[in-house]
């Protein structure tokens, strides 16, 4: 008992949100696209191994179909999944090796594969109540339990009113909720501006800016070339301190990516070392064209001071951040937590220096997981920014 569940029709587009639409007992949904889109959608999501109370799942029995092989396979997958939902309990089949097999293009075409997915599932509370969901009178619910406790840790944007938040508008791996201002997310080009050692020096334009912020070594550099798709745009290095300038990269000719050195490096020569309390005040209190300070928190490893503090110092200061986890790729086995209960164990130490849950997503630079979600969350936050500068 205890389930609750929500019905849908959900119809997927690659790197677009679902749109959804009241209907039935059953989310019903087609999926199409390149074989490669879906993947990179959905395969991280797949590959995460999300311990017990970390799992919200949309789930259910999917069949699919390859047009050009003519194979149908039936079986259940895990769809799409939320973090964060402490009292859900239980683990979910993850990846569904037909359903991998199947979307791996036939030799002569590695290119393009038509297929569609058809799915039907439930979101529900409990990891087996898809079983016993046929059974059950229809329950017209505009928001299942899960959702609704998310819904109170959620990142909820302007233009949304936490009333009508759907499941579905919630980007997977993260708390973000997609509102009205969201799109315009592809990147089309990037060019790298300036280093600037001194923030006074920063380029002088009023275009939107997001900041990268984050530990020495916690992969803020490969997360932007991550972002932008490409190998060499901001330097990366095994030793920390890599980064030693505020460097800018403007994309797609308006908007900013900023590259920080980072704090904490211990490491690094005396002389790059920089008192980096007044840099980031010089900098985070009188940039105002900063539209969110992306502070990246490595979710491989358990909550560290260094990080807490500067997570406290600027949500004190009212600053608007994202807490971007990097390295989710990372699965400790055996000794060492895995980045899903680290990320919980950091969101709880924060939380009481936050008027409002701030946002935050899981991603990879390795794995791919979350750019396009991120991306999405930049664009909305990036539309917003603009829309009130020229009201
Ligand atoms: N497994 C894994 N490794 C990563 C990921 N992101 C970065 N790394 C590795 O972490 C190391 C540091 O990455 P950088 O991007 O240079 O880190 P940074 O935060 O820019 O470092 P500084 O410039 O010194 O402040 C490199 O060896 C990266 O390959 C990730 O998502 N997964
Ligand atoms: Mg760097």
């Amino acid at each position: 008992m205890g389930m609750q569940a929500k019905e849908k029709m959900v119809v997927v587009h690659t790197k677009v949100q679902a749109m959804v639409q009241e209907k039935g007992q059953m989310v019903e949904g087609q999926l199409m696209g390149k074989p490669r889109d879906i993947l990179s959608r959905f395969a991280p999501h797949f590959k995460l191994d999300f311990g017990k109370e970390m799992l919200w799942a949309l789930q259910g029995n999917l069949s699919i179909r390859n047009e050009t092989r003519g194979i149908e396979c039936e079986g259940i997958g895990l769809l799409g999944l939320v973090c964060d939902t402490p009292h859900l309990g239980g683990r979910s089949r993850l990846l569904n090796p037909q359903f991998s097999l199947l979307f791996r293009s036939p030799p002569h075409s590695h290119k393009f594969c038509p297929f569609s997915l058809a799915f039907w599932a439930s979101i529900s509370q409990e990891p087996n109540c898809h079983r016993a969901f046929a059974a059950k009178a229809q329950r017209p619910t505009a928001i299942s339990e899960a959702a609704r406790f998310v819904r109170t840790v959620l990142f909820v944007p302007p233009g949304v009113n936490p009333d009508d938040v759907t499941d579905d508008m919630i980007l997977p791996g993260s708390n973000i909720v997609l509102g009205p201002y969201a799109g315009d997310a592809k990147i089309k080009d990037v060019d790298f501006v300036k280093s600037s050692n001194r923030p006074k020096d920063c380029p002088k334009d009023d275009r939107p800016e997001f900041a990268m912020l984050g530990r020495s070594n916690v992969g803020k550099s490969s997360l932007i070339n991550f972002l932008v798709r490409k190998k060499e745009v901001a330097l990366t290095s095994k030793k920390p301190g890599k980064t030693q300038l505020i460097n800018h990269f403007l994309v797609n000719k308006s908007w900013y990516i900023v590259d920080l050195p980072g704090y904490g490096f211990a490491n690094a020569p005396e002389s790059a070392r920089m008192d980096w309390s007044s840099f980031t005040k010089g900098y985070f209190l009188n940039r105002e064209t900063l539209v969110s300070v992306l502070l990246l928190i490595d979710a491989s490893v358990p909550p560290q001071k260094i990080d807490l503090d500067c997570a406290n110092w600027l949500g004190r200061n009212n600053m608007s951040m994202t807490f971007v986890f990097t390295k989710c790729d990372k699965m400790k086995g055996g000794k060492g937590r895995r980045p899903d209960e680290n990320i919980r164990n950091f969101l709880e130490l924060i939380k009481e220096n936050y008027r409002q849950h701030p946002p935050w997503i899981m991603t990879s630079s390795v794995t791919g997981l979350g750019r396009d979600e991120l991306l999405f969350h930049m664009s909305q936050l990036r539309n917003y920014w603009n829309n009130e500068e020229t009201d």
